[in-house]
């Protein structure tokens, strides 16, 4: 399943609640629209999304289930619910917050359901090296750049450009692939980012988000 995404743009699909594009229907459309351009794969957010998507594409998807818990921080899959709910809804990948964020079960246990109980492949999003690192001694099968700048220990980064500092040390260190993901906003960084060695490149907001890409241009203009 991870090979079907090597060295190509996996596109991020995802509008919460409070966006204007919230809707599977808009989604399965955004990743329509995703393959037409070249992407590889899908990264989708919530069972309703997922399946919508799944539906009507053959592409592989990276599933995720965000629900922030009272009292934890983490926030992506937190739980074996949650990845129980990404799984049925067809994802071919299921990726989780593997930071040191405060989370309801632990993350020994939810990579063990996610890998043996359910049989998918684990993508670990990571803030820091000693994530990808414990990550890795967890058997995940492939870590993202994804939560850096966004983790109490690595938000005073307040980033807008990605993390290519972090995305070298995971390559230079880990065995498993590293997949760079976060802020990424044009084809340049992203090409970059293969030639330092990321596995593949998922890009979100840059393709999917219109008003992010709109600010973009409008604080552009102003100068
Ligand atoms: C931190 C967090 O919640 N990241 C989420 C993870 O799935 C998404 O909101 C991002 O859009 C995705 O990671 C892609 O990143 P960008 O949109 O910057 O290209």
């Amino acid at each position: 399943m991870l090979e079907k995404l090597k060295a190509g743009l996996v596109v991020s699909c995802q509008a919460l609640e409070d966006e204007p594009l919230h809707g599977p229907q808009f989604m399965e459309r955004m990743a329509m629209a995703a393959k037409e351009g070249g992407a590889v794969g899908i990264r989708a957010n919530g069972p309703c999304d997922i399946r919508a998507i799944r539906a009507s594409l053959d592409l592989p998807i990276i599933g995720i289930n965000k629900r922030k818990q009272p009292g934890f921080d983490a926030f992506i899959t937190p739980s074996m619910e949650d990845a129980r709910l990404v799984h049925e809804a067809g994802a071919d990948i299921i990726a989780i917050d593997a930071t040191t964020q405060s989370r309801p079960e632990p993350l020994e246990q939810l990579i063990d359901f996610i890998k043996n109980d359910l049989g998918k492949v684990v993508m670990a999003d990571v803030a820091t090296l000693e994530d990808g690192i414990r990550a890795q001694q967890l058997a995940c099968d492939v870590v993202g750049t994804t939560l850096s700048g966004y983790t109490l220990e690595t938000r005073q980064r307040n980033r807008k450009d990605p993390d290519f500092d972090l995305l070298r040390a995971l390559i230079s260190t880990l065995d498993i692939p590293v997949i760079a993901e976060g802020r990424i906003h044009t084809p340049e960084q992203a090409r970059d980012a293969l030639r330092f060695g990321a596995f593949c490149v998922v890009v979100g907001g840059a393709i999917t988000r219109p008003q992010e890409i709109t600010r973009r241009f409008w604080e552009g203009m102003k100068g």
